[in-house]
């Protein structure tokens, strides 16, 4: 079966998923972990480490480092945790908790926070909607149409951080944008992290320069998240993550040298990313 060759732990962690018989797809449509865990390796790589499957395609010659993928490398136990700090239970309430237009209307807060910014359609709404696929009762709403999200909206995760969808810049955003969002990642003491949602397909263009710009000036510690990756070819894939990797690593101080691909579809790198979120919010003590 799929476990042979896998690290330690993953073989603990198969015995609790369920029976669901032979998996039907290339990747994931589960956003259960133990489902997932099911999967046959390769696909299974796909959907937990998206960085590690692209790099296998790289020739043996051009040196590590390329595609700095090992600086975070969470244990299955690990993604396990993270995985029950984002699932929804009686003892583990994850909410909707307001909205705000201005900075000192945000719900005041000693829990870490971490947001989520990038250009109107990029896919902000839709990787939180991923990351609370387990708890199905909050409604984060997406749309086709750039510029849905209007404001800052706040997520309460248990009793172990705060998350914030944030409207998107460029194309009908918002326009007290400049005002809110500066204003937040400036001020907002008890931000952890910010994700800058840059989109695969696209790459980065002048307006993420922009915000990148902002982050470094702010000296804000923040994580790129390359979005929409089942969108792509392998091959067209590794050239984008390949070409912003050495943006990462030549133009940026603040941003964390690991770039994290996702997909909002087939759950790719949602899991990796929701382990990270707990890391860094600290909530897999
Ligand atoms: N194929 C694919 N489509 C995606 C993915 N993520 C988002 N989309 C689509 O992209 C569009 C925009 O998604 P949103 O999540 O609303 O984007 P947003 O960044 O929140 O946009 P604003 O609120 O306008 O700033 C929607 O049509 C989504 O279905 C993804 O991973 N894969
Ligand atoms: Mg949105």
């Amino acid at each position: 079966m799929a476990a042979a060759g896998l690290r330690p732990g993953m073989g603990r962690l198969l015995e609790t998923a369920p029976a669901l018989g032979p998996w039907p797809r290339l990747y994931s449509t589960s956003p259960a972990l133990a489902e997932v865990l099911r999967l046959p390796q390769k696909q299974l790589t796909k959907v937990l480490y998206p960085l590690r499957e692209l790099e296998q395609h790289l020739v043996s010659d051009t040196g590590p480092g390329l595609i700095e993928q090992r600086l975070f490398d969470p244990s299955l136990e690990d993604m396990a945790r993270a995985e029950s700090v984002f699932a929804a239970t009686a003892r583990n309430r994850i909410e909707y908790l307001s909205s705000a237009v201005r900075l000192d209307h945000a719900p005041s807060l000693q829990q870490p926070e971490v947001c989520f910014i990038g250009r109107s359609n990029v896919g902000k709404s839709s990787l939180i909607k991923a990351l609370f696929s387990l708890a199905p009762d909050v409604e984060v709403r997406v749309s086709k149409k750039p510029g849905h999200t209007k404001k800052m909206n706040f997520f309460k995760v248990g009793k172990y951080f705060t998350l914030v969808d944030m409207p998107g810049y460029g194309y009908r955003a918002p326009e007290d944008f400049v005002d809110m969002v500066e204003t937040y990642l400036k001020e907002r003491t008890n931000l952890k992290r910010t994700f800058l949602l840059v989109d695969s397909v696209v790459g980065i263009t002048k307006l993420d320069n922009i915000a990148i710009e902002m982050c470094e000036e702010f000296a804000l510690p923040y994580v790129m998240i390359l979005t929409k990756i089942d969108r792509s070819s392998k091959g067209y894939l590794l050239k984008q993550v390949l070409q912003i990797q050495k943006f990462v690593n030549t133009q940026t101080q603040g941003c964390f040298p690991q770039l994290f691909p996702i997909s909002s579809v087939t759950y790719s790198g949602v899991h990796l990313l929701k382990c990270f979120i707990a890391d860094v919010t600290g909530s897999l003590k």
